[in-house]
């Protein structure tokens, strides 16, 4: 059966990881993607992850701290090649009801990590079960090759006109009615939306409701 996506708040909220290796940094790319604040404890660390370190961009911890880091986590992956190393950071995190993810093992896992599309405001996760890796990239692959790079821009005009709107209009349904307008004329124009054309619909709708 296919496991609930659940899609997770993350930003600025501190994620450890345990490895420094090729799947280590991988998962780490997609976890900043999501605005995570990384942590990573290893023994060695990739030439990539010692740049990004460099740059602020994710920190090092030493194993002396990793019962600290355990206490602030917010969620851990275990993707170090130590699979005993892997699998006791993963149990106790299971112990703590601390969402734990281990690269070598799906059964120590209370999170799949997902294969990831993400453009701006959009996350598409997929996910096989019983693992399939190589499939779950491929379907990436395929959403990422017909997924327009504008819906990025236009998934976030859309979100802060549908701030703007909530106050503006009280009627539910109405209001579902300018967002699926605005969505379709989003979509015909590549992402733009002038605001003339948000007024012209609220005024349109709100007509139309009173006959
Ligand atoms: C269960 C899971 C646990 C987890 O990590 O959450 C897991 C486990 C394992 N993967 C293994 C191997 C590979 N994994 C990849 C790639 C990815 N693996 C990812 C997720 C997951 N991998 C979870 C299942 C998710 C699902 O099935 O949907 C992705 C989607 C996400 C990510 O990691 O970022 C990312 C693609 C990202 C992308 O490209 O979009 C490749 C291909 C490659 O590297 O190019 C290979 C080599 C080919 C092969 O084996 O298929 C091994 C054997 C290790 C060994 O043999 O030593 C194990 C361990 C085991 O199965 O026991
Ligand atoms: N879930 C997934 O997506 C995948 C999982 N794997 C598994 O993930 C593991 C890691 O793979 P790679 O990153 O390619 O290996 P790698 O050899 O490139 O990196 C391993 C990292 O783990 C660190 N490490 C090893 N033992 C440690 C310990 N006791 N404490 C702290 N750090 C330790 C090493 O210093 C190194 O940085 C492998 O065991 C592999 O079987 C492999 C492919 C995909």
């Amino acid at each position: 059966m296919a496991l609930f996506p659940m899609f997770v708040n993350i930003r600025g909220r501190y994620c450890l990881v345990l490895g420094g290796g090729c799947v280590a940094l991988r998962k780490i790319r997609t976890l900043l993607l999501a605005g995570g604040e990384v942590h990573v404890c290893s023994r060695e660390y990739a030439p990539p992850l010692t740049e990004m370190a460099a740059e602020g961009k994710v920190f090092f911890e030493g194993a002396d701290a990793l019962e600290e880091c355990l206490s602030k986590a917010f969620l851990v992956v275990c993707a170090a090649s130590d699979q005993n190393f892997n699998e006791r950071i993963a149990r106790l995190c299971q112990s703590r009801r601390i969402p734990v993810n281990c690269a070598t093992s799906e059964k120590l896992s209370t999170f799949i990590f997902p294969s990831v599309v993400m453009s701006g405001p959009v996350a598409v996760g997929i996910c096989v079960d019983p693992p399939a890796p190589s499939l779950s990239a491929h379907i990436r692959r395929e959403i990422e090759s017909f997924l327009p790079e504008w819906y990025g821009p236009l998934g976030e005009e859309l979100g802060k006109l549908r701030v703007l709107l909530r106050p503006m209009v009280a009627s539910g349904e109405c209001r579902r009615r300018i967002m699926e307008r605005l969505t379709d004329y989003g979509l015909e124009h590549q992402g733009h939306i002038p605001m003339t054309v948000f007024y012209n619909f609220i005024e349109e709708e709100e007509q139309n409701e009173d006959h």
